[in-house]
């Protein structure tokens, strides 16, 4: 039976630099086409932590070598990376769909997300943006730039930012109109350029959603049955890495929040995914989410693999 879908793409799906993005985008199309030809309405949503690191540092160093380059400030930088990645993934799945004769639309919605001034995240950097750097080019970063670096979960140091949380998509009756006329819709990207309601204006502010939370309240938004969160391991588990290793299939929301207190899933990287799985599970009766690979989106969604939160 066919089913509504958001699909929450990681990092793996994208690639580091065009060329790499451009190829990864071929192979991401696949799986996301194969879901539509099975008769399913899909979203699209995508991260955006490495792409925007490297828009704003390229900004950075371009204005200040460059008189006539103006300063860009990180919102703008934000928008550019939806366009950037909207631009690939929606040729790519243009291409996919023709191929294979079916005629559907694709668009990008450059996508804003309304988040709290107070939020506490603005007090405390916490989203990894960027490439990664050794111990000695992070202490030069945080000197010569002012930014926040921190150890990556043993994969070297990383610039972060604040990660407010998201309240409102603003564009969410756009998104809704063009899924309903069958058209691919490729939103949220990055998490949404996160901006503050002040009266009529909305006003960009320098922070990188978290794409898993995004794209949750985007699967609530359209009413999604699934919540799809792609990644680079095809089941969530257990003592992750550890010799006693336990790969989870099915598991109820009561189940994984005593995981989470057990601390199974690391800060930053698995624990955001299954919190956004929980919040979209809890949303409504019927509602699933599925952690997943790219590779294994089909299988996942025909019930074979991946850890399903329900
Ligand atoms: N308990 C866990 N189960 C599975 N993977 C985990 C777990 N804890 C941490 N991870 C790591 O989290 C990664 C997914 O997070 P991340 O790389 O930040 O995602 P994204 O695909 O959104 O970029 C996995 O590839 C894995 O290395
Ligand atoms: N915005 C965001 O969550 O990006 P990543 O998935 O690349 O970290």
């Amino acid at each position: 039976m066919s089913k509504r879908i958001v699909i929450a793409l990681g990092g793996n799906a994208l690639g580091n630099n065009p060329e790499e993005q451009l190829l990864a985008v071929k192979s991401t199309a696949k799986p996301i086409v194969d879901l539509i030809e099975e008769g399913n309405e899909v979203i699209i949503c995508h991260g955006n932590g490495p792409q925007v690191g490297m828009i704003n540092l390229a900004m950075e160093e371009a204005s200040k070598s460059n008189a006539i380059i103006p300063e860009i400030p990180f919102p703008e930088c934000n928008a550019m990376s939806q366009g950037y990645i909207g631009y690939h993934l929606q040729n790519a799945l243009r291409e996919e769909l023709i191929k294979r004769d079916i005629k559907k639309p694709v668009a990008t919605v450059i996508t804003q997300v309304i988040v709290d001034k107070n939020d506490t995240a603005f007090q405390n950097p916490t989203k990894p943006i960027g490439a990664f750097y050794t111990k000695e080019e992070a202490e030069i970063l945080e000197k010569e730039k002012s930014y926040v670096v921190v150890e990556d979960a043993g994969r070297g140091y990383r610039r972060v930012v604040p990660s407010p949380l998201p309240i409102r998509i603003v564009e969410e009756d756009i998104i809704k109109t063009l899924t309903k006329a069958s058209h691919i819709v490729i939103a949220v990207g990055g998490g949404g350029i996160p901006v503050i309601e002040e009266e009529n204006s909305l006003i960009g502010v320098s922070a990188v959603i978290d794409k898993d939370f995004a794209s949750e309240k985007l699967a609530e938004v359209v009413e999604a049955d699934y919540l799809i969160i792609l990644t680079a391991v095809e089941k969530v588990a257990l003592n992750y890495g550890k010799e006693n290793e336990k790969f989870l299939d099915t598991i109820s929301i009561y189940e994984v929040k005593q995981y989470i207190k057990e601390g199974h899933f690391a800060r930053g990287s698995m624990l955001p995914k299954v919190e956004a799985a929980i919040k979209f599970a809890e949303s409504k009766e019927g509602r699933k989410a599925l952690i997943t690979s790219l590779e294994k989106a089909k299988e996942g969604i025909e019930g074979k693999t991946g850890t399903l939160i329900v």
